[in-house]
């Protein structure tokens, strides 16, 4: 078992050889996070918009934000597990409508959607439930779409060396919605490829026809 963190230098998964089942466990805390100070600046927050914190509904609530948003980005811990592709499968293995839940950085607000994650196997296979683990693992972060969606792409490229990694993203942003402009229903769409899905024209039209689901 080897711990890896996503943003500094991530144990490496990958490899060459076919050897049985795998898993590597991945950890992420959220360093830095101090809760106590979280809470007091979210009462003086409260007092800064003219709320007093002191009141019966409210005097938990520097608490509860605190904990909340710290939640919000911390990724639960997972085996990434992968396995020999002794049979050589070598067509897209694609899982679609992974929800993501994500806060945008700008506003503190939510975004949510689905991502559409994706790639051809070399020589080993990804547990399926893992691609949804590696978009969480990105998601419980202060994020942009963009990068959320490059880095879902990126960590799949180096540590499961397959031969093609996509990634789509489709959300709706709270602070588009609810406030601002008010778009409602307006929905973000980004996408990162490498290596085939990349470079080869009929992989890159096959991964994106299928993740568009018709
Ligand atoms: N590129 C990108 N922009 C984002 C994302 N989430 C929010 N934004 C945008 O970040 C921008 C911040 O712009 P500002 O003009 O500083 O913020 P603002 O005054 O609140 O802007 P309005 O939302 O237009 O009222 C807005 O246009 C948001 O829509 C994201 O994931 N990616
Ligand atoms: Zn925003």
């Amino acid at each position: 078992m080897t711990s890896a963190a996503p943003e500094s230098s991530p144990a490496r998964l990958l490899h060459t050889g076919n050897e049985a089942p795998r898993r590597l466990r991945v950890v992420h805390g959220r360093d830095g996070v101090d809760l106590p100070a979280a809470e007091r600046a979210v009462a003086d927050l409260l007092r800064a918009l003219g709320k007093d914190p002191s009141t019966e509904h409210l005097t938990d609530t520097p608490r509860r934000v605190a904990e909340s948003l710290t939640e919000l980005i911390t990724p639960r811990e997972f085996d990434l597990t992968t396995f020999p592709n002794d049979e050589g499968y070598d067509e897209l293995v694609l899982a679609r409508d992974i929800p993501v839940q994500s806060l945008c950085e700008h506003h503190l607000l939510p975004f949510r959607g689905v991502a559409h994650v994706g790639y051809l196997p070399g020589p080993r296979l990804l547990g399926l439930s893992k691609l949804a683990r590696v978009v969480e693992l990105f998601a419980r972060d202060l994020q942009v779409q963009e990068r959320l969606t490059t880095q879902v792409a990126g960590w799949l490229q180096e540590h499961l060396a397959p031969k093609g990694v996509g990634v789509v993203i489709e959300a709706e942003h709270l602070c588009m919605s609810l406030r601002g402009v008010q778009a409602t229903g307006s929905r973000t769409v980004t996408s990162a490829v490498h290596g085939l899905i990349r470079e080869d024209a009929r992989s890159r039209q096959e991964f994106f026809t299928l993740a568009r689901g018709f």
